[in-house]
């Protein structure tokens, strides 16, 4: 198999290490392919491809689309390094409120896969990073993009910065969790 799927803390998020080919003239992976990731359960249909450019220091998030337009993403660094965040936000969670961090790369090469119902956020590590995510679900939705506040207390993410962040006008003025409009249910 061409990708190695590692459960996280939050069994629904998911950290894909793909297989790398190196050779004399570069490296060659698949980043996704339909067949394997259904095995794992990531069986949707992706509707969108993003890319975002981003200076050091700039956390995007934390954001998500309410249902019905919620959105899934597999999200990877192709320049520099980010610390991705993936939160639980579906009602009556057992992990509800709960974030997962991983740092990719454009070393690591590691992508995260964030399903519906997770707000996403991330915080840029390198001078520039660079990342592009595939987006599932829905197509953007402008009225039903929500964010919820990167530092929330009641979330308390560890987000390894040693000043304020960058922040868009949207991002600084989000609510906090407990505030946010959120509609996902957990289904078990
Ligand atoms: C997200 C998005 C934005 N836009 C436009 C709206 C706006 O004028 C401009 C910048 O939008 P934003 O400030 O929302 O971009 P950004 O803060 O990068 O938003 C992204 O953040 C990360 C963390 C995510 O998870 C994404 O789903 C998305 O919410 O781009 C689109 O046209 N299509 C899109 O899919």
């Amino acid at each position: 198999m061409p990708f190695e799927f590692i459960r996280t803390e939050i069994p629904e998020v998911i950290i894909v290490k793909p297989k790398v080919f190196n050779d004399k003239r570069g490296f060659f992976m698949e980043t996704y392919k339909k067949s394997d990731f259904k095995k794992v359960g990531i069986d949707t249909d992706f509707v969108q491809d993003n890319h975002s450019k981003s200076v050091k220091g700039v956390l995007r998030g934390l954001h998500y689309q309410l249902e019905p337009k919620a959105q899934g993403k597999l999200v990877r660094c192709i320049k520099g390094k980010i610390f991705d965040v993936a939160i639980d936000i579906r009602k009556g969670s057992p992990t509800f409120g709960k974030w997962i961090g991983v740092e990719l790369s454009e070393e690591n090469k590691l992508m995260l896969w964030i399903p519906k119902g997770f707000a996403h956020g991330f915080l840029t590590l390198s001078e520039e990073a660079e990342i592009v995510y595939k987006v599932s679900g829905s197509e953007y939705s402008p009225e039903h993009d929500r964010c919820i506040r990167w530092n929330d207390p009641d979330i308390n993410i560890k987000w390894p910065l040693d000043s304020e962040p960058i922040l868009s006008e949207k991002d600084r003025s989000a609510p906090a969790l407990r505030e946010a409009e959120i509609n996902f249910i957990y289904m078990g």
